[in-house]
């Protein structure tokens, strides 16, 4: 014997209010909801039908919230089909496809109103004839159907009468009331009045005034409004583009309405995740919301507006580097971490951060493109701390390097080497650096090889060996580079397997060096305080003096002071400036 599932009413709803909806809230959403789509049906019968919403808050109208709308109205027989059957709904065709131009699909959003109510009355006509019907029904499933009368002066239209539970008056009382339907149906295309107030807008803000309704939306001007249209799911809108500030982690939110109500205003998966900076208003007609109606659906038509509206934002990207080179250039002081990242993937993006974003070099901060310009090449080095190292080397012998230890850098090198071949990017090694620097005169060297020993203490207390060289500029007396031995001897056989043999064997002699010291101080025997070091007698001073060209090297690298570099500086600072003074008084 067949029989039919009976559905305990108070367990959906418990299902809807707690797992769901997110809120109670919604429910004044899915009223507004069913009176619009019945708007729409009556109009798709008489064109010129009225198009009124009208809500009565608590207050105003008794105990009760009263929806009217001018719509389409149910019959007897509709009124026990559609609204007494869990899951049954007039928006879908015979195949159970929705229906083109209604909200509503699903058929259990009047429910929602059990979240706030104990009872529902209804009264409606049909714009098709018959009589006025009443419908009430309660949380717990019982329904009464009777009918009113053909002569009762009912209007065309439904109205929906929500009895609320003692605890949820708060609801429906005329300040959430307004705020909630203004929020969500402020955009719908029919007249919504909250007592005597109209909320509805007529048109669409951002239309108006893109900027200024990005700012109201934002709150904060927005660096730019690129409109965004997607024809295949009736999508139209604006992309804002955020001034600066925003997190490349920051989670993507966009204000999303469909058929002009509010899905929701923090709805993601809209657009890449490079566009981190960009936050989208838009209204569609034919994306799908989740049966919550709180979010969109993750699918295939998802996944292609994504794509689309990625790609309308880049090619507004494309379009202000032709056109304006100030603001392109404000827009990566601003967003540089997501047009770097884009620029891994695409090229045209990459000639854009290649001519617009400053790098930072060892001739000062600028772009890419003028420092190949210049150099030839672009030698980068892929470690923040190693380029502050290596920078005064490379600079002092008139050789260019780029820092490219932040995010995606070493990427971008990668994509230009790719695209104009090996001769555009380059990485360089520390002890390619190294070798570039000459070997001192053998006198001068072992004079000052024996003023060393005697600062023996002061180089251990710093970790660090000293090492003679020769190079220009005679005015930098001295340089500190980490000694990352195996790391050395590995770029060296790799640099020594390129490099002319006159290099190799320059680098072989630096790679040599036994010393385990973690770090290493080079001193320029072409800087006259280097040399006057090595004629030095007083055992103090030679001390102090080393001690001292370690501070600035120090300082000269950039490196973070720890505390036993800051006694030293204090120490070498104080004591040179007393022998200083001291002199004067001699
Ligand atoms: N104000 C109204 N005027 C006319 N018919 C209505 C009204 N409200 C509800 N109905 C009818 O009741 C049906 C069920 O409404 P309900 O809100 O539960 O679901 P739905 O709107 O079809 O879908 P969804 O669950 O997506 O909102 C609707 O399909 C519609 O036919």
């Amino acid at each position: 014997m067949a029989h039919t599932f009976g559905v305990d009413l108070r367990g959906i709803i418990d299902l809807l209010s707690h797992h769901l909806y997110s809120s109670p809230r919604v429910y004044a959403r899915e009223l507004l909801q069913n009176a619009v789509d019945a708007i729409t049906a009556r109009r798709a019968l008489e064109p010129d039908a009225p198009g009124e919403v009208v809500i009565e808050p608590v207050g105003s109208s008794g105990g009760t919230l009263r929806i009217t709308d001018t719509g389409i109205g149910l019959t007897e027989r509709e009124v026990h089909d559609l609204l007494s059957t869990l899951g049954r709904t007039s928006k879908r065709d015979d195949l159970g496809f929705a229906r083109q131009g209604f909200l509503g699909q699903f058929g259990v959003g009047l429910l929602s109103a059990f979240l706030v109510a104990e009872r529902i009355r209804l009264v409606s006509r049909s714009a098709r004839g018959g009589p006025a019907v009443r419908w009430t029904a309660d949380a717990a499933g019982n329904y009464e159907v009777e009918v009113v009368g053909a002569d009762a002066g009912v209007p065309v239209g439904t109205t929906i009468e929500l009895v609320p539970h003692r605890d949820s008056e708060h609801w429906l009382e005329h300040d959430v009331v307004k705020a909630l339907v203004t929020e969500y149906g402020a955009l719908l295309p029919v007249t919504v009045r909250v007592g005597d107030e109209v909320v509805t807008h007529g048109g669409l803000p951002w239309a108006e005034d893109a900027l200024g309704y990005g700012e109201q939306v934002l709150g904060v001007r927005p660096f730019d409004a690129i409109p965004v249209e997607v024809p295949a799911v009736g999508l139209k809108g604006v992309a804002y583009v955020l001034p600066s500030g925003v997190h490349p982690g920051a989670r993507q939110s966009h204000r999303v309405y469909l058929k002009r109500m509010l899905v929701g205003d923090s709805i993601e998966g809209l657009l890449p995740e490079w566009a981190y900076f960009v936050r989208c208003v838009v209204d569609s007609s034919s994306l799908r919301p989740t049966a919550s109606r709180e979010s969109l659906y993750q699918d295939e038509t998802l996944l292609a507006v994504r794509e689309e509206l990625g790609r309308q934002v880049r090619d507004w990207l494309v379009r202000l580097d032709a056109t304006d080179p100030d603001r392109t250039r404000a827009l990566l002081d601003a967003h540089h971490l997501g047009i770097k990242s884009l620029a891994r993937v695409d090229d045209e993006m990459l000639r854009l951060v290649e001519r617009w974003l400053p790098f930072e070099t060892t001739d000062g901060p600028q772009s890419l493109r003028q420092f190949r310009r210049k150099h030839g090449v672009i030698a980068h080095v892929p470690d923040v701390d190693e380029f502050r190292q290596l920078a005064p080397v490379a600079h002092a012998q008139g050789m260019g390097l780029v820092n490219a230890g932040y995010a995606y850098d070493a990427e971008i090198m990668e994509r230009l080497v790719a695209l104009d071949g090996p001769t555009a990017a380059r990485r360089v090694a520390p002890s390619e650096v190294l070798a570039a620097l000459g070997d001192p005169d053998a006198e001068l060297e072992r004079a000052l090889r024996e003023r060393l020993t005697t600062a023996k203490d002061v180089l251990e207390r710093h970790d660090c060996e000293a090492v003679p060289r020769d190079f220009d500029p005679g005015s930098l007396p001295a340089l500190l580079v980490t000694n990352v031995e195996a790391e050395r001897k590995r770029d060296a056989r790799q640099v020594g397997e390129q490099a002319d043999p006159l290099w190799a064997e320059l680098l072989g002699s630096l790679v040599e060096s036994t010393s385990d010291a973690a770090q290493r101080l080079v001193l320029n025997c072409r800087n006259p305080l280097v040399r006057r070091l090595a004629q030095l007698t007083d055992p103090a001073l030679v001390e102090l003096t080393v001690e001292s060209l370690y501070v600035h090297a120090l300082l000269q690298a950039r490196r973070p002071m720890r505390p036993k570099d800051t006694a030293a500086l204090n120490r070498s600072f104080l004591e040179l400036l007393d022998r200083a003074v001291g002199s004067q008084k001699g």
